[in-house]
């Protein structure tokens, strides 16, 4: 079967003649499906027309060759179901005209920030990815961090325009956190005096370069392993950058008029809201991401692979709708029926047929999105006197979900009924788990020390877990019922009020 490319799709290069105005810090699956489907979008509606250039943040990327090898073409898959519509749609996205491996090809980065055409920025790094890391600064290598690179992009354009206000840029981050666009602008200024970037520098990044807090919503799951096939058939070539996602999607950006009209999302018919994105992110990351996180290690150990398989077990199901009915909704601060009616959305959206969400998808990264997406619940209602039983189960469970028999490689190989399946985490999380489990044959206070080891490491937390009143004892008495009678075992008891 061939290839897709622009010799088997011509019309990919309808688009080639516009100019790359977008450089994108990131080629995964959601910018794929979400960001640059949008671009294309407003391309084919001559709305923005301008390409994106994709820049690789880590230094193993697997996504620019595909790219390269396929001219920067990709088909993204919209199925599920909108206003009451079944929806199955597959689009050619031509917006990418490149991606760049910046630790091969640091020059060509710059270079890019030399063209006074590039007018926007956007990331999606993982949470992980937009983080302070402290790192030298050379002119000719890239800098290992995302916010690392773009502060040295932003130095060589200040320097190649000579501080030219109009060369300034918009930056639109899009990693899942909270005033992401503040928390990216103040890590780039801290690099700038980590590395001693002139002050006429700091000052040009501050005056004429503007960071939009923003928040994004669709659910993508990335490349369909388990049926890539039945695709091919379908669509009659091979596409190894395949992006299946639903069709829903929601995109809010706090930015005025002016951004508004340069960037035509909305002209181009796309759910984009520009204003205020509080509201929205606190409504969507604890209940959706967060119902995510919640139920990811649990249901994986109880023996089902995605989330649709999850929602469709009455046992999980039970065990989801009360995490997000009686232990996040009840502590965000909106209205009670904002909260209901997108917990309802939310619930339906789990169960899109289409949509494969794999449970090990969802574990990456697990301890930080615990942190950012769950432990905010959980902590809300600690402070209401209560410790919210399904919450602690998760806990307990995603402590269960990080014990590693071996290592491979990057990763840390756990087993479920003789099977194994990789933990995906930073390293000094795969190491600290490896080190604590190593101490625990399943005794009640192994168990109980493990319990104290990870509620205690304030590094994942951000604060002593161990100071909540109880929550040791919950969740060891969680984590031991799973490890003694197996996970639905703990289910079971937990459900019929029986847990701890
Ligand atoms: N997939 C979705 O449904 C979805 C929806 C909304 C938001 N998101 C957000 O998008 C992020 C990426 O999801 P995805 O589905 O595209 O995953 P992906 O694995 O396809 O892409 C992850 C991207 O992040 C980069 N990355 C990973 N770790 C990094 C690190 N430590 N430093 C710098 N870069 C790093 C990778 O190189 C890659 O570009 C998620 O963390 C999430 O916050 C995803
Ligand atoms: O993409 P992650 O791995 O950060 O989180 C997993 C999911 O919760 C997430 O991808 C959601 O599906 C998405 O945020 C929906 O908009």
């Amino acid at each position: 079967m061939q290839t897709l490319n622009k010799q088997t799709y011509p019309a990919g290069r309808r688009f080639d003649h516009l100019p790359e105005k977008i450089v994108q810090f990131g080629e995964g699956n959601f910018l794929r499906g979400f960001l640059d489907w949008m671009i294309q979008r407003m391309n084919e509606q001559e709305l923005f027309l301008g390409r994106v250039v994709a820049i690789q943040p880590t230094p193993h990327g697997k996504v620019v060759p595909k790219l390269l090898a396929q001219d920067g073409l990709y088909t993204v898959a919209l199925r599920g179901f909108a206003n009451g519509e079944q929806v199955d749609r597959t689009e050619v996205v031509a917006a990418i005209s490149r991606g760049i491996n910046p630790y091969a090809d640091w020059l060509e980065v710059l270079r890019l920030a030399e063209n006074r055409q590039i007018e926007f920025v956007f990331s999606n790094t993982t949470e992980a990815g937009l983080s302070y890391f402290q790192e030298e600064y050379a002119a000719n290598r890239a800098p290992l961090s995302f916010p690392g690179k773009l502060t040295a992009f932003l130095f060589h354009r200040f320097q190649a325009t000579a501080g030219d206000p109009t060369a300034g840029l918009k930056i639109f981050p899009c990693e899942l956190l909270e005033n992401n666009g503040d928390l990216l602008k103040a890590i780039v200024m801290q690099l700038a005096k980590d590395w001693r970037l002139p002050d006429a520098f700091t000052e040009w990044l501050q005056s004429h370069n503007r960071f939009f807090n923003t928040l994004v919503d669709r659910i993508v799951i990335g490349y369909p392993k388990e049926n890539s096939e039945e695709y091919e058939q379908r669509l009659g070539y091979r596409d190894e950058l395949l992006t299946v996602g639903e069709p829903y999607h929601f995109f809010a950006i706090e930015g005025d008029e002016t951004t508004a009209a340069a960037l035509p999302f909305r002209q181009a018919g796309l759910n984009v809201f520009w204003g205020d994105v509080k509201p929205f992110r606190e409504l969507k990351v604890r209940i959706l991401n967060g119902a995510h996180t919640m139920m990811f290690a649990v249901a994986y150990l109880s023996g089902v692979d995605t989330v649709l398989q999850a929602m469709e077990d009455q046992q999980l199901r039970r065990f989801i709708q009360r995490g997000m009915e009686q232990e996040i909704l009840p502590y965000i601060a909106l209205e009670q029926a904002v909260k209901t009616n997108f917990a309802r959305s939310v619930e339906e959206r789990f169960l899109n047929p289409f949509n494969r969400h794999q449970l090990l998808d969802l574990a990456l990264n697990a301890v930080t999105k615990y942190k950012l997406r769950v432990l905010p619940s959980l902590l809300d209602a600690v402070k209401t006197g209560t410790l919210p039983a399904v919450l602690c189960f998760s806990l307990a469970g995603l402590m269960l979900f990080y014990r590693g028999i071996q290592r491979d490689g990057q990763q840390l190989v756990g087993m479920r009924e003789q099977q194994p399946y990789s933990i995906r985490d930073q390293e000094e999380v795969l190491q600290f788990f490896q080190n604590v489990w190593s101490a625990c044959q399943g005794e009640k206070e192994q168990v109980q020390q493990l319990v104290r080891a990870v509620l205690g490491n304030e590094s994942f937390w951000g604060e002593n877990l161990l100071q909540i009143a109880g929550l040791e004892e919950k969740v060891g008495q969680y984590l031991r019922q799973m490890l003694h009678d197996g996970m639905r075992a703990a289910l079971t008891r937990l459900l019929e009020g029986d847990g701890a």
